[in-house]
Parts: structure tokens; C-alpha cells; sequence
């Protein structure tokens, strides 16, 4: 699913992100990242959508390796992908139904196809009575649950999170951790970036551990590992 070899990022000024990871992730794996402020987690995070180059090495996502690809490839890229951020970022004049249809007209989705799909995945993350709200409308829980149904829709191999519960209360983080766990039964590949040590601690899943942009340790019922 995702394949790293000896894969390093050094930023043009110079600052080094990561370096000679090696690292393989498969099919239904739960995976956080986590390590200090800085450590490279976030660099990890986008190169695997590719938002970031690698500037050595070689990284396979779903067969595809990212570093030969066109710019014209990277749609294809991201379609087998569900990406979430910390501030949920939907488009804030389309309601929540509207946020997650969206993701099926860009790739041009049958019109029936994708309504039975839209609400099924609003039903997935609990929100079918707010399809008419628009994110200024909603709590940051809820906003965040639009963006994990969006992110789903057209049922990713891999989903990426980037601190998705960094700008919420803990309960709130539970139900938004459930519906990851939910999505991650059902076959998709989870891969977390977080700060978030009660929940890693708890769910005892994969932990990839960075530090100064290495690998320090990669443990299968992992804990968080730091203080808080
Ligand atoms: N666009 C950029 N240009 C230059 N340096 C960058 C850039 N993005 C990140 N860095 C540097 O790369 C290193 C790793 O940053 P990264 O954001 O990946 O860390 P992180 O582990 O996600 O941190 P945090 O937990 O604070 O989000 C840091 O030293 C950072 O300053």
C-alpha cells in the first residue's frame, strides 16, 4: 500500500524533514504517527498524498510511484485516497451535503449513484439530519465528521489524518476515533499523524515513532511513548 525506501526530505532552506526512511504499511493496518513538535510527521503526511517530494529515495502508494509520476497522474493519485486535516477544511457556502457531493462530481460520479452514496456515509459519521447546515453552522466535532464523510466517499484504500482530533475535546475525539476504527474494520488503511496520547495509549495500535526526521520506533500494539 505504501512502500518507503531509504526516502529523505530536505526543504529548500535547507532544513532536513526526514531522513532514509524505511518503512512499509499494508492493506487494513491502523497506523499513528507520532513524535516532538517538528520531528517530520507532517512531512511524512503529505508525501504520501504528495504534496511534498521526497528528495531521495522511492515511495509506492497504491502501485504508484510518486516520484515518477506527471502532475497530470496525481489526481489518480489522490482519488485512492481520504485526506483529513486538523481544521476540516470544507467549502464553507456548500452545505454538508453539498461538501461530500463534491468530492463524487469532481471524479464524475453517476448522479444516483452518488446520492445513495452521500447519505450513506452521512449516516456512517451520524450527521443525516444536518444535510441542509453549513459548516459555519456546525461544532468543530461535527464539521470534522463532514470532513472524515468526504474524505470517504469514494471509498479510499488509505486514509490519511494530520492531527484530525488536534482541535477537539476529548469526548468529541472519542466519537471521531470510533468512526476511524468503524472505517478501518471495513478493509481502508489508517494512517494518523497525532499528539494525542490517550488515544494512542488506549487503542494499542501500530506506532511509528519520529524523531529529528528518523524512525525510532515502530512497535505493532504501540503506545504513545512521551509525555504530554
Ligand atoms: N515548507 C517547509 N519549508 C521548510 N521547512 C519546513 C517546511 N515544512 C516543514 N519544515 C521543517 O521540517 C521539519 C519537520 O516539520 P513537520 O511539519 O513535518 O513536523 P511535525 O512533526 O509535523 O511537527 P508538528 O507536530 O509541530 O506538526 C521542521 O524542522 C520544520 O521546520
Amino acid at each position: 500500500m505504501i512502500h518507503m525506501k531509504n526516502v529523505s526530505k530536505r526543504y529548500d532552506n535547507g532544513s532536513i524533514a526526514l531522513s532514509n526512511i524505511n518503512i512499509d504499511i499494508n492493506k487494513g493496518e491502523f497506523v499513528f504517527i507520532v513524535g516532538p513538535s517538528g520531528a517530520g510527521k507532517s512531512t511524512f503526511i503529505k508525501m504520501i498524498f504528495r504534496e511534498v517530494l521526497p528528495t531521495e529515495g522511492e515511495l509506492i502508494v497504491n502501485g504508484r510511484n510518486t516520484l515518477a509520476m506527471s502532475a497530470s497522474d496525481v489526481p489518480y493519485l489522490r482519488r485512492g485516497l481520504g485526506i483529513i486535516f486538523q481544521d476540516y477544511r470544507l467549502l464553507p457556502e456548500k452545505t454538508v451535503y453539498e461538501n461530500v457531493a463534491f468530492a463524487m462530481q469532481v471524479i464524475e460520479a453517476p448522479r444516483r449513484e452518488m446520492q445513495k452514496r452521500v447519505n450513506s456515509v452521512l449516516d456512517l459519521v451520524g450527521l443525516n439530519d444536518k444535510l441542509k447546515s453549513f459548516p459555519s453552522q456546525l461544532s468543530g466535532g461535527e464539521q470534522q465528521r463532514v470532513a472524515i464523510a468526504r474524505a470517504i466517499v469514494n471509498n479510499p484504500m488509505i486514509v490519511i489524518a494530520d492531527e484530525p482530533t488536534g482541535n477537539l475535546d476529548p469526548e468529541t475525539s472519542w466519537d471521531i476515533m470510533r468512526i476511524f476504527e468503524r472505517i478501518n474494520k471495513s478493509g481502508t488503511t489508517i494512517v494518523m499523524a497525532t499528539h494525542d496520547k490517550t488515544i494512542v495509549d488506549t487503542m494499542k495500535k501500530r506506532v511509528i515513532a519520529i524523531e529529528n526526521g528518523r524512525i525510532i520506533r515502530d512497535e505493532v500494539k504501540g503506545a504513545y511513548g512521551y509525555e504530554d
